[in-house]
Order: C-alpha cells, then sequence, then structure tokens
C-alpha cells in the first residue's frame, strides 16, 4: 500500500515537475530566439549602416580627384560649370569649393568668391590621402555643420546626416559611424549616450548594461547600431504570445504521459505480484546440445508468465521489473519446483542430462535458493550435478558474496555458469575471482561469426580466455550452419539456438531428448 502510495505521489510530482520545467524550457527558448533575433537584426543594420557610409564617401572621393586632375583654368566658366555638374550628380555632394595656393577660396560650385575664406586644417587624413574635417560650418549649410572632405586645390562639402539616414523601419535604434580611431563622425539622433564611447576596442556584438549593440568594420570606418534590451523583451512578450498553446500543449502531454508510465508502472507491478502469488508461471525448455556428438545433453529452464488471457510473456519483458521489486527469489522457487516436478522422471532415468536454471542477482548475492533447491532435491532422485546454475553479470557486481554462494553451490555438486558473457562489465580479471564451471558466449557475438565486425574479433579472444580459465563454453543463440562450423572448429562444447531448438513446453523436451 505505502509503494502504491509512493509511486502515486511520484507521479503527480513528476507531473507538475515536467509541467513546470516544459515552461521554464519554453521562457528560455523564447528569451533566447528573441535575444538572437534582435542580435541578428543589429549586425545586419550595422553591416548596412557600413556600406551606406563608405559608399557616400567613396562617391564624394572620386568626384573630388576627377575635378582635381581635370587640368580646368581655376575659377574658369568651364571649371565651375564641371564642379556644379559634379554637385547635382553625386547626391552626397552639397558644394564643390576651389582653394588657391595660398589657401584662400576663389570659387565653389556655383560661383568664384572674392570673400576672404582661408582653409582650416583637417580633422583627420586618411589611409588614401583624403582629409576630413568632420564638423566645418560653411556658408553653404546656413551655419549648420557639415563634414568636409578635401583632396588637392578642392573640397567637397556633405550633410553627415547622410551618413546614418538609413531607413530601417526601428526607430529605436541608435545609429553611429565613426572613424577607424572612434571618433564619431555621425550618430542618430537620440544615439544612446553608452554607444558612442569607447568605440575601437567593442567586440562585433555585446551587450552594455540595457545595450545591446553590432559593429561592423571596412574601408576605414566604424558602424555601430544599438538598441535597448526592451525591444527585446517586447520581442519576447510576442513571441510567447505565439507559443503559449504550444507550451501548455507541450505541458498537458508530458504531464499526461508522466501519470500515464506511473499508472502502468504501478498495474504492471501489481500484476506481476499477483501472479507470483498465484504461481502463474510455466517454463519451456531449450535444448542443449553437445556440439562434438550433436547430441541433446540437457536443456536451459526458461520462464514465462501466464497471463489471465493465457498469452505467454517473455521473461525479459518481467524479469527486469521482478528484480527492482524484490519479486526474482520467489520465480526462483517457482522454476526450480517447476523442474524437478516436470522433468523428474527424466532426469532420474538419465543421470547424463543436467537442466540449467537461471537466477536473479538476488539469488546470488543471498544465496537463499539453495536450502530451497535442497530440499527439492531431497528424496527427488535427481542428482545435484544434473542441475547447472547459471546466472548474468549483475548476479556477480558483489564478487565476495557471489564468490561464496557459488562455493556452497558446488561443493552440493551443481554446476555454475556465467550467462550473457561480454555483454556487461567482466573482465578476465574479474571471471579469475570467480569460481566457475562454465561460460556462455551471449547470442549478439554468435549473431556477428563470419561477418567483418569488431565485435566478430572479440569471440575468439573470449573463446580461448574461457579455456585458459578452464571453463566449459557454451554458446547462445546458434542460427546457421556456418555459426555452428565457426565454433566447433574453436572448440567450443555446447550450444543453444534455434538452429537445433527453440524452448518448448515439458513434455515436448522430454520427446524431443528421447528422440536423440
Ligand atoms: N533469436 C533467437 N533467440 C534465441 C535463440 N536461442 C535462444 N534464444 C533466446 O535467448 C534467450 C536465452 O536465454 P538467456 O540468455 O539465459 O536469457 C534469458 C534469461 O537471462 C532470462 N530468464 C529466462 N528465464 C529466467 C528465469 O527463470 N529466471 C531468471 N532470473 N531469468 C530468466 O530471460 C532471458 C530471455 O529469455 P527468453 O526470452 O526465453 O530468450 C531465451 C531464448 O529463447 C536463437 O537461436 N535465436
Amino acid at each position: 500500500m505505502r509503494r502504491r502510495i509512493r509511486i502515486v505521489a511520484l507521479g503527480i510530482m513528476l507531473a507538475i515537475g515536467s509541467t513546470l520545467l516544459a515552461r521554464l524550457v519554453l521562457l528560455y527558448a523564447s528569451w533566447q530566439i528573441a535575444l538572437q533575433g534582435e542580435m541578428e537584426v543589429l549586425t545586419q543594420t550595422a553591416g548596412h549602416l557600413l556600406r551606406r557610409a563608405s559608399r557616400s564617401v567613396e562617391a564624394s572621393e572620386a568626384a573630388l580627384r576627377e575635378i582635381d586632375v581635370a587640368g580646368f583654368t581655376p575659377c574658369s566658366s568651364e571649371h565651375i560649370a564641371r564642379m556644379r555638374l559634379l554637385t547635382m550628380n553625386v547626391r552626397t555632394i552639397e558644394e564643390i569649393g576651389y582653394f588657391d595656393a595660398q589657401g584662400l577660396l576663389r570659387c565653389t560650385s556655383w560661383w568664384p568668391t572674392d570673400r576672404r575664406i582661408a582653409r582650416t586644417p583637417v580633422d583627420f587624413e586618411r589611409a588614401d590621402g583624403i582629409g576630413v574635417k568632420v564638423t566645418a560650418r560653411p556658408r553653404v549649410s546656413g551655419g549648420n555643420s557639415m563634414m568636409e572632405l578635401r583632396w588637392g586645390h578642392h573640397n567637397a562639402l556633405f550633410d553627415p546626416e547622410r551618413l546614418v539616414d538609413l531607413i530601417v523601419g526601428r526607430r529605436d535604434l541608435s545609429l553611429v559611424v565613426a572613424n577607424e580611431q572612434g571618433r564619431v563622425i555621425q550618430a542618430s539622433k537620440e544615439a544612446a549616450p553608452a554607444l558612442l564611447s569607447g568605440i575601437p576596442q567593442r567586440p562585433e556584438r555585446g551587450i552594455d548594461g540595457d545595450l545591446m549593440y553590432a559593429v561592423a568594420r571596412g574601408d576605414g570606418w566604424i558602424a555601430l547600431v544599438g538598441a535597448s534590451r526592451a525591444a527585446a523583451v517586447e520581442r519576447l512578450r510576442a513571441q510567447q504570445a505565439l507559443l503559449l498553446p504550444v507550451g501548455a500543449a507541450l505541458a498537458i502531454g508530458m504531464s499526461w504521459l508522466a501519470v500515464w508510465l506511473s499508472r502502468r508502472q504501478l498495474s504492471e507491478l501489481a500484476q506481476l505480484r499477483r501472479a507470483v502469488q498465484a504461481r502463474a508461471f510455466v517454463v519451456e525448455y531449450q535444448p542443449l546440445i553437445d556440439l562434438a556428438s550433436r547430441c541433446c545433453v540437457g536443456a536451459e529452464a526458461l520462464v514465462r508468465w501466464r497471463r489471465s488471457d493465457g498469452s505467454l510473456t517473455r521473461p525479459d519483458l518481467f524479469i527486469p521489473l521482478a528484480e527492482e521489486h524484490g519479486l526474482i527469489q520467489a520465480i526462483t522457487d517457482q522454476v526450480m519446483a517447476a523442474v524437478v516436478a516436470e522433468l523428474g522422471e527424466l532426469l532420474r532415468s538419465d543421470p547424463n542430462v543436467h537442466i540449467a536454471i537461471n537466477l536473479g542477482a538476488d539469488d546470488i548475492r543471498s544465496g537463499r535458493f539453495l536450502p530451497v533447491l535442497d530440499r527439492l532435491l531431497q528424496d527427488s532422485g535427481i542428482a545435484p550435478q544434473q542441475v547447472w546454475l547459471e546466472a548474468t553479470e549483475r548476479g556477480f557486481v558483489d564478487v565476495s558474496s557471489a564468490s561464496s554462494v557459488i562455493e556452497q553451490a558446488r561443493r552440493r555438486g551443481h554446476k555454475v555458469a556465467i550467462d550473457d558473457f561480454g555483454t556487461g562489465f567482466s573482465s578476465l580479471q574479474y571471471l579469475q575471482g570467480l569460481p566457475l564451471d562454465a561460460l556462455k558466449i551471449d547470442k549478439s557475438f554468435v549473431d556477428v561469426l563470419g561477418r567483418e565486425t569488431v565485435t566478430s574479433s572479440v569471440v575468439p579472444h573470449i573463446i580461448s580466455m574461457a579455456k585458459t580459465l578452464g571453463l566449459a563454453i557454451i554458446a547462445e543463440g546458434v542460427e546457421t550452419q556456418a555459426q555452428l562450423d565457426y565454433l566447433r572448429a574453436q572448440g567450443v562444447d555446447g550450444g543453444q539456438g534455434w538452429l537445433f531448438a527453440k524452448a518448448m513446453p515439458a513434455p515436448q523436451f522430454i520427446a524431443y531428448l528421447r528422440r536423440g
């Protein structure tokens, strides 16, 4: 009863836990999606901004170089006409000016000038030799700050706003264009102040307090685009609204699965308990063949669970549950009793025949089955030598208690085999510590015999190791003649498998054995 309550409680906890987990996973996933999406937008916009700044400046530079090498008589009507044409053709340029050798402005794209306007030093010179003055305040701008590019005797003025007047459909983005030293050339109105400092050191993407930003570099420019994290939260909300139904469905699904699993576990276990009480187990016998003579010398007893509808359930579907819930010893008792009852007469009549009984890990640890087997064999006329005991590697985990139980069994005359060898953690060293009589090579190794696989190369090693330790060798799951030929050639003593016979009820096995 307490176990039932525990399982139900566990089921409920699992259901609540999985719902919460699903919600958290979803929250985290959508937060990550929103963040990544926002970063992607910033990175793309920064690249766009950089390309636009480069193109704008490149076009002005080309115009300046062209007019400077054209060789017009300074401030002639042809000279002014060409400067005007360039000003009108190059979208970014507002005006082109010509300075004489003394650095005085003589004419512009529009007309000659006699005002004494002298050149002032540039703010910096680019690697391509173009001088840049970031904040010139020429007459043409009506006092507004303009950017000035200089080459030779000419300069070009352009509105730096053009560097950042991208149409991005997001008013909340901060756009900044700086030179490669990090000096801000232009920033969009209300650009986040945090974005304007430490520009040269900024990584390609980053988060700075509430500001997320992306940086693009090239052609002597640095373009930065930033957004408040609040924008990402906004996206998250939108995404959550979208994913909410999915999350709810996921949570319901997981809860249902958790409840279903715990109920199934409960009912399967309850049924197994009832089966143990009702002694609802039957035993089938799979013949064991001596490979040298091809004669049947015994069998392995394989338990089946007979369900109320008459169907038989395979042991690998319920033995693990029985082992986990302490039911295996009761099942072993029923198998031992069935062997004695069903095959007693056969074993008495032919002392050379033996039957192998599988033990669970609990049996090997406790040795409790031994006195039970003693009582069954007492006055039965069956010799202990006719009852072999098999356990998988899991049964031998506790080497010292397993060794002691095996020793007691062998003193009585039983032979003990390790089953499914090679599928667990056994090693040669491990085997040396156990007083065993036989080793059964697992079917998975027999399956690959003759194929060029890594596993197939293991079998000769297992065989030679078993021989060194003086163990009898039995191969399981022999299905083909080629496997049989190989095993015989390797000196394997015994074999079981569908090549010889499947497991069968006692009367059929007795008939099989008597047929020879
Ligand atoms: N495909 C194929 N299969 C073959 C062939 N030859 C034999 N088999 C199957 O391989 C299994 C051999 O038994 P095992 O390795 O001891 O493996 C056994 C054994 O570890 C365990 N088991 C069976 N009976 C008992 C029992 O009474 N007590 C305990 N504790 N475990 C048992 O359940 C496992 C499964 O038993 P089964 O389902 O009866 O499956 C049996 C048998 O039917 C073949 O040529 N081809």
